[in-house]
This record gives C-alpha cells, structure tokens and sequence, in this order.
C-alpha cells in the first residue's frame, strides 16, 4: 500500500507552522551562543515524557542549554508503563484494523442517495492526492453529515454509515486523542499553547483513522504501514515536548523525521539494505536537518522510517535509542544522554537485586552483552553506533538528574582499559565529569592503577571480576536429538535451515554431533510453534521445556579469570538451582546457562552474592585469583 503523507510531514509542520514560529519572543531561553559550546543530545523514553515532562524541560533541558547545544530525541509517550503506552495502542489499533466486520447488506451500506459516508472522502482524498499540508480530514463527529455524504460518489465500500457501529479501533485512536488532551491539560498552563497542540492531536488522530480504515478496506497492515502507524507515537510526543518546553520559557522547535531517510520512493527503498552505508546516511541527513534549528532547542521525533525491511522488523521496539546515536554522530555530539528511571546500569537488575551497585563505567560490548541477556537498559544497536565515532553514551535518572550515572565508554585510544577503572572506581566514586573526554578517561585510568598499587601495598595486580549478571526470563528450550539417518553437518543445516524459514533467533546454543539444545525466546505464536516443532522432528526425537530463563555473567575482565564458570555453577548447584544447558566460550564475555524460570530471582541473587560482591578494602576473599 502507497503511504498517504501525515499531516506533520516534516515539510509543513516541522519547518514553520504552529509548533514552531518563525519569530521567537524575546524573553524565551535558547539554545548556547557560545563558539565553543558543541552538541549533548538527550534522548527521552515515553515514560519519562508520560510522567515528568515539566522537570524535563526545567531540571534537565534548561539547566544545560547554556554551556551546551542541547537536542532532546522522544519515544512515544506512555503513562504509567511501557505496556500501556501509546506505542502499543498504536499496535493495538493496526491489529483491530484487520478484524473484518461482518458484511452488511448492500441496502445497508449506500446511502439512500447512492453516495459513500465521509469516511471514503477521507480515505481516498488522502490516498490519492494528498497535499503537503494536512488534509480536511472529516472528523468523527462529522461522519454521519449528508452535507459531507453527497460530496462524493464513489463504489460502495464496507466503511461505516449512519446508525453502524465504528470499526473497534476507532475506540483505540479515542483513548491515543483522550490521553494526548488529559496531558495537555495537565502539564500545559498557557492556553495558547495548549489550543495548538490539541488541534495537532486532533489532525494526527484523524490521519490516523483514515490509515486504518484504507488498511481496513484492503485487508493488510505491511510491515511499512506498521511503521507508519507506530511513528504517530513519537509525532505525538515531541509535539506534546515542544510545547511543554515552550510553556516553560524555553524556545523549541518540533523536527518530524518521517520524510528524512534519502532516496525513498513509491516502492520503498530499492537497493538500499540496513547497512552501515544506510545508517551513515541517515546520521548525515539528520544532522543536517536539526542544524537547521538555529539556536531553538529540537525536539526530534525517534522515529525514522522508512528504513529497507522495516524499522519495527529490522531494528525493534526501541528504536528510538538507535535514532539518539545516529543523530550524536550527525552533530558530532560530545555526548549522548540516555535518560532513564533507573541510574544508570547495575551489577544487577536493581529491581531484583537490592544489593546490586551501579556501575560508573562500563565497555560497549559489555553494555551489549548485558541488552541482548535481558537487561535492557538501551537498545543494543546503539552503541556500535555512537562508540565507532567515539561518542560515550551516559544513562542517567530523570528522577535523579544530579546523579552522574553510567558512561558508556569506547576504550581510549592510549592503551588503558575501561574496565580497570570501572573496577577501581565500582561502590567508590562520587561522579565521572560531565560530558567525559578521553583524556579525562586515561588520567582516570592511570589514578586507578596508583590508588590500586597504594591500597595493595603495590604488590597486587588490579582485582578482576565479572561486571555484571542478568537473566533473560520466558525461554523455551528445544532438543532435537539425530534420527542418524544424516551424517552430522547435514543434521545441522536441516536444523538452522528451519529455524531460518521461521524467522527463529537463537539466543543460546549447545551442540554435540547428534544433539542439539536452543535457547529460543517464548514469543511465537503456539500454531506457529507447533509448526516449528513439526519441521524439526524430520530431523530427529523433539522435546521442549518451556518457562525457562537464561542467566549470563557478563564482564571483560572475565576473559583472563581463572575459575569463575567453577564458581557459577557450584554457586548454582549448592543453591539446588538446576542447570538445563550451558554455554561458554561463544563469547569471551559471557559465560551463560539456562535455569528454570521459576529460580531466577534467586538465581540473581546468589551469582551477585558470590561473584560480584566486592571484597572490603584490605582483604582479598573472597576472590580466586
Ligand atoms: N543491570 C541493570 N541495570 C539497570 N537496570 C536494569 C538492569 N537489568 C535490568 N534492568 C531494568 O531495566 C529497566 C530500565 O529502566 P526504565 O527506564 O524503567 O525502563 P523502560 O525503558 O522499559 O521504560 C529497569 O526497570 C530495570 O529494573
Ligand atoms: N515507542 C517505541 C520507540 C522507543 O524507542 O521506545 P523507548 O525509548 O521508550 O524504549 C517503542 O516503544 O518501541
């Protein structure tokens, strides 16, 4: 299906109309003057915009805007979780647009007169010739006119008339319209303002409907009309972001990205993959774009579609931290701000680990390692794109904003390790300047080493221990065991060539010649699993074991440690935590086992307790090296 434009295609509302004046009012709060100042880019998650948009603006916007050139990057708003924010709804709403309605009769569908309802004004108008500015879309209240009825006359469609009920989702775009004016009651104060925004909520809301009935009538959402639908969440947010920042004296201008990929036409991207080729182009693109701001803050949606095979498939939820890394790398940013509710990465999950400490610094691959096992703290694609250009990325609290965090920080160029001074500094340190340069890094590198020397009478090497443990939670485990009718390489092929043609991935794999054990995530649908399960069985014996968990110790400095794995799992075996599979030596990184779900709170605990506890100053237990 060809992609009616939104009504906040960049090239209307980003560049001029009512969120962004062309004249600033005298008394608003820029963005630096100051020729030294450079680009700190803060990427905001929805339920961070949900919950504390007016501290955003005040303790964290502004208290940086005059020492740097701040660009603010939103996900979509979400109220109290991520489960139930506008993203999902906006899922919600894509899917109910696929539930066919029954047919009513034809007698029911025509109008007395012969003509269509409003909606198929909407919907074909817009299909057809959309403008750039924003079409009439009629509104719901309108759809029952015959003044708007007897405009057009086009063959009859299934859309609704007068006395029909609405499609379901059109309850869904209601609660996405209900939530958007109970914000901007809430958090905006100047009545202009506020008017503005409403009515780009309800111009979004109505493109939105048009969308889903077009989808409707056609009977498929594409993966780019999915994209399109969900990127109405981060349109919404950075409207909503603007104008708080704007009731809160400070001068922003909203920056739609949904046009900013180059090359797209009709038929998508042709010959474009998501490569680093791809990702360069877009950093180059938004970069440009943003510079365009002048001294007013942008608030830029994380959304970037289209991208070759689909944002949602290719990158996933999440995506908005991938967006904050590439436009770091567009503006050449001194640093990437992750604001989060948590502050920053834990040894652990905090939330089940009371004793888990937070980490002043940590490596990138660590950071992805940790992101891929289950604590996603940032979307894993982020870092190689921020950290190839030497960009840290800090995660910092929104409810917290003093608290420096956790830097996530590319190995300096001279030779020192960040995790010698994660570890020296880990449970004892009070703060990594803000933003962190590389020669800050390797001072700090070389003050660990001598602190470490004075503390250990200059004996002892630095201490070494893994940098943090995580558990991936609602995992299946599946076994084939060889029927032998295939010798060993064929048994494999025949294995990854299924799980291929399922789209399956893989989290943990153990292998022998004829046994094969996976660690997939629980996320296929049951007839579609039955179906896997029935293609593997061609290959040998099939068992499977569901509401399993993977635990994974994670940490550089495990590469040259000598009997932890040991350690793990006689931790695990002395707490009569059964072991299903074991995987190590995948990456030097991680060592990872799978357990049963229902032990991983206590799974965390223990591993925290015996492999990440820091031994007190003086004494050297409870190590092993
Ligand atoms: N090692 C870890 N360090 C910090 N947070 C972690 C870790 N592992 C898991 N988490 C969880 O990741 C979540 C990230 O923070 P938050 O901003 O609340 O989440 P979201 O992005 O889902 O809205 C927290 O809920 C936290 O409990
Ligand atoms: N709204 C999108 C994009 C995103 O990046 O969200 P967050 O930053 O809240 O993880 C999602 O939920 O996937």
């Amino acid at each position: 299906m060809s992609t009616p434009p939104s009504p906040s295609s960049s090239s209307s509302s980003s560049s001029g109309r009512s969120l962004s004046p062309p004249k600033t009012p005298p008394n608003l709060h820029q963005n630096s003057i100051d020729p030294d100042s450079t680009w700190l880019v803060q990427k905001f998650g929805g339920t961070s915009v949900g919950k504390y948009p007016v501290q955003i603006a005040k303790e964290i916007v502004e208290k940086y805007i005059d020492s740097n050139k701040v660009a603010v990057v939103c996900s979509a708003r979400s109220g109290t979780s991520k489960a139930l924010g506008t993203t999902n709804l906006l899922l919600r709403a894509a899917s109910e647009a696929l539930v066919r309605r029954p047919k009513p009769p034809t007698s029911v569908l025509n109008s007395p007169d012969g003509t269509m309802s409003p909606y198929s004004f909407g919907l074909f108008g817009q299909l057809k010739d959309m403008p750039h500015s924003p079409p009439e879309t009629p509104r719901r209240s309108r759809s029952s006119s015959a003044e708007d009825a007897s405009m057009i006359s086009l063959t009859p469609l299934t859309v609704p008339q007068r006395g029909q009920s609405l499609p379901s989702f059109n309850v869904t775009v209601d609660l996405i319209r209900q939530e958007h004016f109970k914000a901007a009651a809430d958090f905006i104060s100047d009545p202009d303002i506020r008017k503005e925004l409403e009515e780009e909520v309800d111009k979004d809301c109505d493109w939105l409907r048009s969308f889903l009935f077009a989808s409707q009538v056609i009977n498929e959402v594409s993966p780019r009309s999915k994209d399109n639908i969900i990127g109405l969440g981060e349109r919404l947010a950075c409207k909503f972001m603007t104008a708080v920042l704007r009731d809160q004296g400070i001068d922003a201008e909203y920056v739609s990205l949904e046009d900013i990929v180059p090359g797209v036409d009709d038929e998508g991207l042709a010959g474009d993959t998501l490569d680093q080729t791809f990702y360069d182009k877009v950093a180059r693109a938004v970069g440009e774009r943003v510079k365009l701001c002048g001294r007013r803050v942008p608030v830029v949606t994380g959304f970037f579609g289209p991208v070759p095979g689909s944002l949602l498939t290719q990158v996933g939820r999440g995506y908005t931290d991938l967006l904050s890394a590439l436009l770091s790398v567009g503006l050449e940013a001194t640093e990437l701000q992750i604001w989060k509710e948590v502050d920053g990465i834990f040894t652990a999950d905090p939330r089940k680990v009371p004793t888990a400490r937070l980490l002043p610094i940590i490596s990138p691959d660590e950071a992805a390692e940790l992101t891929y096992y289950g604590s996603e703290v940032v979307h894993p694609f982020t870092m190689e794109q921020a950290i190839r250009c030497k960009i840290p990325i800090r995660i910092k609290n929104v409810e917290n904003p003093t608290g420096s965090g956790t830097v996530i920080f590319p190995d300096p160029e001279n030779g020192s390790d960040v995790s010698q001074v994660s570890q020296e500094l880990d449970g004892n340190y009070s703060g990594i300047p803000e933003p962190i340069s590389q020669s800050q890094l390797h001072e700090m590198a070389q003050q660990a080493v001598q602190n470490h020397g004075r503390n250990r009478g200059g004996h002892l090497p630095l201490k070494k221990f893994p940098t943090a443990v995580t558990i991936k939670e609602r995992i299946i485990v599946i076994n084939v065991n060889s029927n032998r009718k295939s010798v060993s390489h064929g048994f494999l092929a025949g294995i990854f060539g299924t799980l291929d043609r399922f789209g399956v991935v893989v989290d943990l794999i153990s292998t022998s010649e004829v046994h094969v054990s996976m660690a997939i995530e629980d996320a296929l649908a049951q007839k579609l699993l039955d179906r896997l399960l029935t293609e593997l069985k061609k290959s040998g014996t099939v068992s499977m074991h569901r509401n399993m968990a993977i635990l994974s110790l994670v940490g550089r400095e495990m590469r040259h440690l000598v009997g932890i794995a040991g350690r793990m799992f006689t931790t695990l075996g002395n707490n009569s935590v059964n072991i299903e599979m074991i995987s190590q030596g995948a990456s030097e990184i991680n060592i990872s086992c799978v357990i049963e779900g229902k032990d991983a709170v206590k799974a965390l605990n223990v591993i925290h307790q015996s492999c990440l506890q820091l031994p007190s100053v003086g004494k050297l237990g409870p190590w092993l090296f």
